[in-house]
């Protein structure tokens, strides 16, 4: 058997049209356009593309993106008040802090200074648990992309058996709270797991996100199972792709799969909070 490409590039795109449109209408109704503001701490290089590839990305769809670029050196003092000032600045309709900031740096208090209205790229508390509380707040990015990958390709989800491999807050744990959500039975795998391999090998669907290439071997795959690969180090995913493609029936393809969607993601739910955050 040869795996079906779960295309998120094509997804992506048809997503992004979409949006493209959302914005023309909030425009005509509201004389601008819906605004991201995207803050990144010091210069690693990766994290310098993946905020200029989610800038292009708004602008392609008519959108502005506000770029705060702050040096690696700051306090958490600092990060907190640039971040609470974009989320009082009503010019702003959503926030995104690129992740990872440096480790002196008290991540999870910078993302609470993220207005939850304007959380549009899931990462505050407030997000996780109406995400976990099924009340519609604003998906994770990433696991909110793997989502809509999943349902453009109308895979079930009621009573298979996920196994996600990595628990971050932004992406491990989410992800599986998400396939919760639709009925399936997760189970984590992490740095401590043992028999990591045999886990991987009862799962119908695979979420790969760890960030280590290659881990997950196409061997351990059951056939005809779903993976989702969303790791991404060095341009490269956490499954052995080739070995995994002939035993699935669906894989996401590094590049072209997760990543795009993520963007995708991040867009949409920033034009939705433009239009909530004028409602009131
Ligand atoms: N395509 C996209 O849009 C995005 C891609 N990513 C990519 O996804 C990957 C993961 O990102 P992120 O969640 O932020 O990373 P983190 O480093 O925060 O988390 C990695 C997770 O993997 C687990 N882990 C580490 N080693 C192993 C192992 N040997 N076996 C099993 N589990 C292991 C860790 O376990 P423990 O908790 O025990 O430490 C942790 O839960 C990265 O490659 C990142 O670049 C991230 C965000 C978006
Ligand atoms: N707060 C926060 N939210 C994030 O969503 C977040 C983050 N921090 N930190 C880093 C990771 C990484 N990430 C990617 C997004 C898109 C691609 C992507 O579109 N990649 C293209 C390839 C691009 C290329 O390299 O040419 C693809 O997979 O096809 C990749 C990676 C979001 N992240």
């Amino acid at each position: 058997m040869t795996a079906r490409i779960l295309d998120g590039r094509a997804t992506s795109a048809a997503m992004l049209d979409r949006v493209r449109e959302e914005v023309a209408e909030f425009s005509r109704e509201h004389g601008r356009v819906p605004v991201l503001a995207t803050v990144l701490v010091g210069d690693d290089p990766a994290s310098h593309t993946y905020v200029r590839m989610k800038a292009n990305r708004c602008a392609k769809v008519g959108m502005e993106s506000r770029r705060v670029e702050l040096d690696a050196g700051i306090s958490t003092e600092t990060l907190v008040k640039t971040i609470r000032e974009l989320s009082a600045d009503p010019a702003v309709d959503g926030i995104l802090l690129q992740h990872p900031v440096p480790g002196h740096i008290d991540e999870r208090a910078a993302f609470e200074a993220i207005d939850p209205a304007k959380d549009v790229d899931g990462v505050t508390r407030t997000s996780f648990a109406r995400m976990a509380f099924d009340e519609g707040g604003f998906a994770s990015a990433t696991p909110g992309g793997i989502m809509a990958l999943l349902d453009a390709y109308e895979i079930p989800l009621s009573g298979k058996h996920a196994v996600v491999v990595g628990r971050s807050p932004i992406l491990g744990k989410p992800v599986g709270m998400l396939l919760l959500a639709r009925d399936a039975t997760v189970t984590y795998c992490h740095s401590r797991t043992r028999d990591l391999a045999e886990h991987v090998a009862r799962a119908d669907i695979v979420v790969a996100a760890v960030g280590r290439p290659e881990l997950i071997r196409g061997e351990w795959i059951k056939p005809g199972a779903v993976v989702v690969d969303a790791g991404y180090a060095d341009n490269r995913g956490d499954v052995e792709y080739e070995a995994a493609a002939e035993r699935a029936s669906f894989i996401t393809p590094v590049p072209g799969g997760v990543g795009p969607m993520t963007i995708a993601t991040l867009l949409a739910q920033t034009v939705r909070a433009a239009r909530e955050g004028t409602e009131k």
